[in-house]
């Protein structure tokens, strides 16, 4: 299967989980369910911009009195009165301007000053009025969402949750502390794969560390609750790779098995008959990060009810070399001057895509490609070619 085909069969796949209303503070990385509507209009009253002096009328002005930003009931104002202002604080009803404190000279209860009508002033409902859309659905929910529903006055969000991403880890040889050495790997997966989970918007769920059995592979799939279960090292087809063997057994529909690209060609995605969806990662360090992006990525999105970004395109002025049928997955750095290849892209080693921002998505062709698209190294980077 082309690597096109199989990011985009991870999307369909992975089907939006239902919606929930979510305080504020709990719905922090799930995604708007419907659009983000105003119950009123912002700002409710016409506030001022400067601390300074409301005026009304032409100057100079007689300063009546004081409105703060806690005053409900200010006072109002006659031509050729005027009273202090703080920023934010509602005008005065007569109020024609406001000048700010550093533009007026006071002269013991008077005051002037230029004056321009509604300079300073934010109208009521210039951010919004009641009833209107601010969001369309499909927004992530982030800080600056998070700081807009509370400015309209909003306490929960109806959203789509964040989907639950599982880790099992297969290897007998796999060490979790000290050096690779014969007979002993060390786990570059376990410290790997949370974060990336993280920022393509999933909740980690459980991380455990299997022994290489049927038997384990097959039990701990079964009392996963997660929604999504990642198994890497198990996916080839030597005598301690079970992955398939246990989604047979399982009834798991194969969606995915195996992609034309490098690193990362073992990869699979099975649908559970409840849903679920089990994601095979190959056990070499590149390949599992390859196919995270590739399968994982998509599979979270479509989970999140967020379409499927289309990638950027980026100029690769040195070339990079083509594979003849397979996808080539390249870890890139994206400079001013073009993307440019920083090496170190074997499929057991992370330490070209560590120093990178992204994987050229090289086509199969004959010869060299000069331009690529870009999959980003961290997931969480706004698709800004979409
Ligand atoms: N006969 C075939 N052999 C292999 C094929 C194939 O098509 N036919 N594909 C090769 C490719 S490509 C890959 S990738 C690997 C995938 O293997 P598995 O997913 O079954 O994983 P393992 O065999 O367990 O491990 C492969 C390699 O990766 C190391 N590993 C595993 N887990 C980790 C980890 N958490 N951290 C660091 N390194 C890990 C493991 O020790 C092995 O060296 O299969 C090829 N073989
Ligand atoms: O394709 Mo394997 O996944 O090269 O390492």
């Amino acid at each position: 299967m082309s690597w096109d085909s199989a990011r985009l069969l991870a999307h369909v796949v992975g089907r939006p989980r239902a919606a929930v209303s979510r305080a504020l503070e709990d719905a922090v990385g799930c995604v708007l369910a419907g659009p983000l509507v105003s119950p009123g209009a912002v700002p409710p009253v016409d506030r001022s911009a400067m601390d300074g002096y409301a005026v009304c009328g032409g100057g100079p002005w007689r300063v009546v009195g004081h409105v703060g930003v806690e005053c409900a009931a200010p006072l109002d104002l006659s031509a050729g009165q005027a009273c202090s202002i703080t920023t934010g604080a509602a005008v005065p009803a007569g109020t024609t301007s406001v000048l700010r404190d550093e533009d007026v000279a006071l002269d013991g209860e008077w005051v002037c000053g230029p004056s321009e009508v509604g300079r300073h002033i934010r109208r009521a409902g210039e951010e919004c009025q009641a009833g209107e859309v601010v969001l369309p659905a499909g927004v992530v929910v982030d800080g600056p969402v998070l700081g807009l529903a509370a400015s309209l006055g909003l306490n929960r969000l109806i959203v789509i949750p964040q989907p639950v991403v599982a880790v099992l880890i297969t290897g007998d040889e796999l060490v979790h502390q000290g050096p690779s050495a014969p007979g002993r790997v060390r786990d570059a997966l376990g410290p790997m794969l949370p974060n990336l989970i993280t920022r393509a918007g999933a909740g980690v769920g459980p991380i455990h560390h299997l022994p290489d059995t049927h038997a384990a592979l097959l039990a701990a799939i079964k009392s996963s609750d997660a929604d999504v279960v990642l198994v890497s090292g198990s996916s080839a087809s030597g005598p301690a790779d079970h992955l398939r063997a246990v989604l047979r057994e399982m009834g798991a529909e194969l969606v995915v098995d195996g992609v034309a690209c490098r690193p990362g060609h073992p990869q699979a995605l099975a649908r559970l008959a409840d849903g679920r969806l089990v994601i095979g990662l190959p056990g070499n360090p590149l390949a599992a990060l390859t196919a995270f992006l590739t399968l994982g990525v998509a599979a979270i999105a479509g989970l999140r009810g967020l379409t499927l970004p289309d990638l950027p395109v980026g100029a690769i002025p040195g070339g990079v070399a083509c594979h003849p049928h397979s996808t080539r997955l390249v870890p890139v750095r994206v400079t001013a001057q073009g993307v440019v290849p920083v090496g170190h892209g074997g499929s057991a080693m992370l330490r070209g895509a560590a120093g990178a921002d992204a994987l050229a998505v090289v086509e199969p062709g004959p010869a060299e490609a000069v331009a690529a698209r870009l999959l980003p190294l961290d997931p969480g980077t706004r698709p800004w070619a979409s």
